[in-house]
């Protein structure tokens, strides 16, 4: 039996991804409260095995809590080997889930019960709001009032929206969701897909605790030839003492001919921020980045990763999983 902790609670798109990812009989998945909540459980409780979390959407980008919560891991770690930060979690996969969004209500209604009379409030994810931007404007302009409510996940909107009931006078509750977490409520799709661009994709991540062999990271495609392995690093730079340091980190895959998938960066806080011992090590504007790279023959990851981390304030590599299928799959 393998214990899959996720963004619950049932319905969500991170179930979705749990589904795929682990896709199992003897999966056991167990929904949490929130994405803070599932890092928490999977340091803290020895029973779960793995956790699923979103991490970013093809449409509106980062979803900020989990990358500011590996921020948060690596900038509270308590292990270091120089100046790599070994934090308590690894990073062991990657799965993407197509993101169709539904317009939900706790009983059937039509899309024409919302009109000028109507103060209609939608409850959702707030990963959400910028993927139907353009549909929520025009739902805007067509009823008298449009307020939506952040909720933490999609699936927990829908039970908000189911408990609040019949519409009372013209008060209408909505939830922003998917097909399954309509059916898993009990609820009714008053218009799908809302969402603004097609092939809207969110991307999630697979954590286990590092320095495991157990339990055995999910199912890895068959190594083919030119199946893609990508590592995911974070680091802090040398910003105020070495002008040009973020290139001197890039160039170390340039070096190596090594492809960059991705770049990132959040907002990052000196750990021991109260003190003033070091103001330029306190001030505002300072960020962590994010990278991630495809692996290269003829080199270690540990070499490129130590090579690049050698010339940063401080660096955590996260570990290096198999680029799943769905990446290549076009807008569909
Ligand atoms: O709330 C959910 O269903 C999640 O899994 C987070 C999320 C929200 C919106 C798009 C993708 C993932």
């Amino acid at each position: 039996m393998v214990n899959i902790a996720f963004l619950g609670p049932l319905g969500t798109y991170t179930h979705q991804a749990a589904l795929q990812q682990f896709p199992d009989k003897d999966a056991n998945y167990i929904p949490l409260a929130g994405i803070p909540q599932c890092f928490e459980a999977l340091i803290k409780d020895a029973s779960l095995d793995f956790a699923v979390v979103p991490l970013e959407n093809s449409t509106n980008g980062q979803v900020v809590f989990t990358y500011d919560l590996l921020r948060d891991l690596m900038n509270n770690c308590k292990e270091y080997k120089g100046n790599e930060a070994i934090p308590e979690l690894e990073v062991v996969a990657e799965q993407y889930v197509s993101i169709e969004l539904c317009l939900i209500a706790a009983q059937p209604m039509s899309l024409d019960d919302l009109n000028s009379e109507t103060r209609v409030t939608i409850h959702s994810h707030p990963q959400v709001w910028g993927q139907a931007s353009s549909y929520l404007k025009n739902l805007g302009q067509r009823v008298q009032e449009l307020k939506t409510v952040d909720s933490s996940s999609t699936s927990g909107a829908v039970k908000i929206c189911c408990e609040a009931g019949q519409p009372s006078g013209n008060e209408v509750v909505l939830a922003i969701a998917s097909r399954t977490a309509a059916t898993v409520n009990g609820a009714a799709i008053v218009d799908s897909p809302i969402n603004d661009r097609k092939g809207n994709t969110t991307r999630f991540l697979t954590l286990r605790r590092r320095s495991t062999d157990f339990p055995p990271i999910p199912a890895r495609p068959p190594v083919a030839k030119g199946v893609e392995q990508v590592a995911l690093l974070t680091f802090i730079g040398k910003q105020d003492t070495s002008p040009g340091s973020l290139v001197d980190v890039l160039n170390v895959l340039k070096d190596h001919e090594i492809n960059m998938c991705s770049i990132s960066s959040r907002p990052y806080h000196h750990p021991d921020s109260s003190s003033k011992a070091d103001e330029s090590a306190h001030r505002k504007w300072q960020y962590i980045f994010f990278i991630e790279f495809n692996h290269a023959d003829g080199v270690s990851w540990d070499q490129v990763v130590h090579e690049m981390g050698s010339k940063t304030l401080k660096f955590c590599f996260w570990g290096t999983f198999y680029r799943n299928g769905r990446y290549y799959e076009t807008s569909t």
